[in-house]
């Protein structure tokens, strides 16, 4: 089943449906499904955005939220039976950077844990630095921090596609 399938990586820009796309490749799979969410709700708007992701998944979902620790998590979760979905890289990348982890050891981490893992493993991940260069230091970094988690884990993962208007481009594929 499962095990044999490749690790997927999907990028796209906010709202670009990256996540409803993850969710429904890993949906056609047999097996378990377990959600990684790196995502910390700081406000109201946010409780509430999470929330709405919750009830929009189907009850063969079970949920872990790992702002962290995401390689440990996914080691601990993926199991020959379990289809494994991390969402999202680019929360993950800010708040390491907010807990002053290392975010290159960090990123050599997920990629270890990508090459041990025991079933597939989505990464879901924003496409960001499309715009201007921002005019603060710290929004420069996570600019940096993000392109190359997505570099690296582009380069580690079989197939990879790009989310544009819910449309999926793709980068990189098994055949
Ligand atoms: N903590 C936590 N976060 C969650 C949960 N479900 C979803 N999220 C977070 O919700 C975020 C994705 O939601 P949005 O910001 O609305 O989606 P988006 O990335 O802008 O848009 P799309 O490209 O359409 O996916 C991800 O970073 C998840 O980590 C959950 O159960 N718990």
């Amino acid at each position: 089943m499962s095990s044999a399938l490749p690790h997927l990586l999907v990028l796209g820009g906010a709202r670009s449906g990256k996540s409803r796309f993850a969710q429904g490749r890993a949906e056609v799979l047999t097996g378990k499904l377990v959600y990684l969410a790196t995502a910390q709700a700081f406000d109201d708007e946010m409780r509430q955005r999470i929330e709405l992701h919750r009830a929009d998944r189907s009850p063969r979902w079970s949920t872990v939220e790992a702002p962290l620790d995401l390689a440990e998590a996914i080691t601990a979760y993926s199991t020959p039976e379990t289809v494994v979905l991390v969402d999202c890289l680019t929360l993950w990348a800010s708040n390491l950077m907010l807990a002053e982890r290392d975010t290159a050891t960090a990123t050599e981490g997920l990629a270890r844990s990508l090459s041990t893992a025991r079933g597939p493993v989505i990464l879901v991940a924003n496409e960001v630095g499309l715009g201007i260069v921002p005019d603060n230091a710290l929004a420069r970094r996570f600019r940096d921090v993000a392109g190359r988690i997505n570099q690296e884990m582009a380069a580690v993962v079989e197939e990879a596609v790009i989310m544009y208007a819910g449309l999926p481009l793709t980068l990189k594929s098994k055949g």
